[in-house]
């Protein structure tokens, strides 16, 4: 099969190079030249522009793209429009909103399929998981290349109708934010209580048979590792937030109860105040002294 990525960036450069060691053609794009010619050297054949990548490919397209969500996924889309028809296959392996894949969907005349890809840069050697969403037989036309680039064939598979594919990644990654805060909780009451702990110990051995092991457990132990038993000096902030953003707002829609995905999410906002002082906890410390006359401790305290 010959497929167009555009988009060679830490997970578009992943889909050229398994898709290439798969047997497969690539044609690439990027806007940054420096990354077609990586890529180019990995064996792709280069495009120097949307237009180009699309007229490379002849007929019955095979086009997956790899941008940031948003306005990246409209520009491209834009662009290829014009050489599209119903014969084509473009796939949206990126975190896009599951509705602008809907809007998507509708509005081009090539098949489209939205496709939630995890893994991330680091689980490149073994594959991505990949949900699919989007016409049955676009999803099977394409089936060689998701075998290539997922784990194998047990690495992805079709969710259902268009925005699905979308729709399932947003909710894996409100759980991932889920499943973050815990290890993070867990590993601070360790780090804080009463036995003078290796960190990295307890990961590894959390990792070997317990019922809590996990990929993201097994890089808790490499931020041990590779960081110091206190993280040196990885900072106290989180950055991201609107993949977890939509699955609350979904979750209020649906009459859902996400406490601890929402929790999660707000510690993440939490996280990027510039005040250091939490307005919330400063009043609840007033209160104490309001209906207790509990000591208030001041920030001008010595
Ligand atoms: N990094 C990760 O762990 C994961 C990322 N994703 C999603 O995959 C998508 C890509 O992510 P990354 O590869 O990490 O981003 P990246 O920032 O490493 O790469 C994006 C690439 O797209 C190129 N690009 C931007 N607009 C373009 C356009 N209009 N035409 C051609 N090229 C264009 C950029 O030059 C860049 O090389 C995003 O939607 C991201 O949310 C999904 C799962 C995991
Ligand atoms: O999809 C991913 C992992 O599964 C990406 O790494 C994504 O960027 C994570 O979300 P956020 O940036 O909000 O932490």
């Amino acid at each position: 099969m010959q497929l167009g990525v555009i988009g060679l960036g830490r997970m578009g450069r992943i889909v050229v190079d398994r898709t290439l060691d798969a047997g497969h053609d690539v044609v690439a794009f990027d806007l940054d030249e420096h990354a077609v010619a990586d890529a180019a050297d990995a064996g792709a054949e280069p495009a120097e522009s949307v237009v180009d990548l699309a007229e490379r490919l002849g007929d019955d397209k095979r086009i997956w793209l790899m941008v940031p969500a948003g306005d990246a996924v409209d520009a491209a889309l834009d662009d290829l429009e014009p050489h599209l028809d119903g014969d084509d296959v473009v796939v949206d392996g990126g975190n896009s909103y599951f509705e602008d894949s809907v809007r998507r969907a509708e509005s081009t005349d090539a098949a489209y399929l939205d496709c939630g890809t995890s893994g991330g840069p680091a689980g490149a050697a073994v594959g991505f998981s990949l949900m699919v969403g989007g016409p049955k037989w676009a999803y099977d036309e394409l089936v060689p290349v998701f075998d290539a680039v997922a784990t194998g064939p047990d690495g992805h598979d079709r969710m259902g109708p268009a925005g699905s594919g979308h729709y399932v990644k947003m909710v894996h990654n409100g759980v991932e934010y889920a499943l973050m805060q815990t290890y993070g909780e867990g590993f601070e009451l360790l780090a804080n209580g009463r036995y003078d702990l290796d960190l990295e110990s307890v990961a590894r051995t959390w990792n070997n048979g317990a019922v809590i092991r996990s990929w993201l457990l097994e890089l808790c132990e490499e931020a041990f590792r590779e960081e110091g038993n206190d993280l040196g000096t990885v900072a106290d902030r989180v950055e991201g937030g609107s993949t977890g953003t939509w699955t609350v707002q979904e979750a209020l829609e649906q009459e859902v109860a996400v406490p601890l995905i929402y929790e999660a999410l707000g510690e993440r906002f939490d996280s990027r105040t510039e005040d250091p002082g939490k307005f919330s906890r400063r009043l609840a410390n007033r209160l104490r002294y309001g209906f207790g006359r509990h000591d208030v401790p001041r920030t001008d305290d010595a």
